[in-house]
C-alpha cells in the first residue's frame, strides 16, 4: 500500500507538485495521467523517496517512506524511472541480476535461486535470448523489456513505473500492461496513452500544473469535459467489449470527422 497525503514538492524556489494526494491499495495499479509537465514523474519520484516533499507524507504499508532504510526501500520497492543508465559496460543478464542485490546478505555471491529468478524474468519480458547482449546495445524496446524484468527478478511488493511503454511495440506494450496487473503487486505507473490507462488501470489519478484535478474509476476521470479542459481535445468516450476507450479529436476539428 502506497498513500501520499496532501504532497508538495519543487526544484529550487518553484513548487511543482502542489498538495497532492494518492492513494494505491494492495494489488491495485494506479495509473497517474497528466500534460507534459504538470508533474508526474515529480510525484512519482517522491513515491520512492528520489525526492523529499516540502510539505506532506508519503507512507508504505503505513510506514513513513523517509524512516525506511535504503535496503529495505530497495527490497519493497521496485522503480522503472524514465532516467535510466545506457552505457554501463553490463551483459542484460547481469543487468537483471542487479535486482537482487536487495536479497543479497553484504558481499555475499548470487545464488543459483538468484540466476533462476533473473532467467524467469527474462523469460516473463520475452527477453531470455538477450541474456548474453551487453545491455548498451540493445533497442529502447528491448532496454524497457530487460529494466522490467529486473524489477520483477527484485520481487519487491510495490511497484513504480514511469511511462514504462513509451518505447514499446503495440503488442508489447499490452502484454507488459496486462502482466502489471496479473502480478498482484500495488502499483503506480505514469501514462501518456489514456487508452492504455483506461483498459489496464483500476484507478486514476490526473494532475493538472502540479494539482490533482480527478482520480477515480477511469470512467469517472476520462471524461469528454476533464480531457477537453485539461488537454484541450475533444474526446468520444466507447465502450468496446466492456473496456473504456477515447475516441481523440483536435479542439479545432468536429468531434467526429466526416470522411
Ligand atoms: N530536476 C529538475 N530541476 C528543475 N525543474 C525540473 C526538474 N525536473 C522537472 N522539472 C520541472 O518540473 C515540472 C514538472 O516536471 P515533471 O517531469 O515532473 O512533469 P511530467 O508531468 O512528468 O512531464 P512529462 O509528461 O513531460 O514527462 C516541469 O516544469 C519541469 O520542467
Amino acid at each position: 500500500m502506497i498513500t501520499a497525503t496532501d504532497v508538495s514538492v519543487g526544484y529550487g524556489g518553484k513548487l511543482v507538485v502542489k498538495s497532492a494526494s494518492l492513494h494505491a491499495g494492495p494489488g491495485e495499479v494506479i495509473g497517474l495521467i497528466g500534460p507534459n509537465g504538470s508533474g508526474k514523474s515529480t510525484f512519482l519520484r517522491t513515491l520512492y523517496a528520489a525526492l523529499r516533499p516540502r510539505a506532506g507524507l508519503v507512507t508504505l504499508d503505513e510506514q513513513p517512506i523517509a524512516a525506511l532504510r535504503g535496503t529495505e526501500l530497495a527490497r519493497r520497492v521496485a522503480v522503472v524511472a524514465q532516467e535510466t543508465p545506457t552505457d554501463l559496460p553490463v551483459s542484460v543478464a547481469d543487468m537483471v541480476l542487479l535486482g537482487r542485490a536487495p536479497h543479497r546478505k553484504a558481499l555475499a555471491a548470487f545464488t543459483r535461486e538468484d540466476h533462476q529468478a533473473v532467467a524467469a524474468a527474462l523469460s516473463r519480458v520475452g527477453a531470455r535470448e538477450l541474456a548474453d547482449r551487453r545491455y548498451s546495445t540493445l533497442s529502447g524496446g528491448e532496454k524497457q523489456r530487460v529494466l522490467v524484468a529486473r524489477t520483477l527478478a527484485q520481487q519487491a511488493d510495490h511497484l513504480l513505473l514511469d511511462e514504462p511503454t513509451n518505447h514499446l511495440d503495440i503488442r508489447y506494450q499490452h502484454e507488459l500492461l496486462r502482466m502489471v496487473g496479473q502480478l498482484g503487486v500495488t502499483t503506480v505507473v505514469v501514462l501518456h496513452d489514456l487508452n492504455l490507462a483506461a483498459r489496464y488501470c483500476t484507478e486514476l489519478v490526473m494532475l493538472e500544473d502540479g494539482r490533482v484535478v480527478a482520480s477515480g474509476t477511469p470512467e469517472e476521470v476520462l471524461t469528454p469535459e476533464m480531457l477537453l479542459r485539461v488537454y484541450g481535445i475533444h474526446v468520444e468516450p466507447v465502450s468496446v467489449s466492456g473496456t473504456l476507450q477515447l475516441v481523440f479529436s483536435m479542439a479545432d476539428e468536429p468531434a467526429v470527422p466526416t470522411p
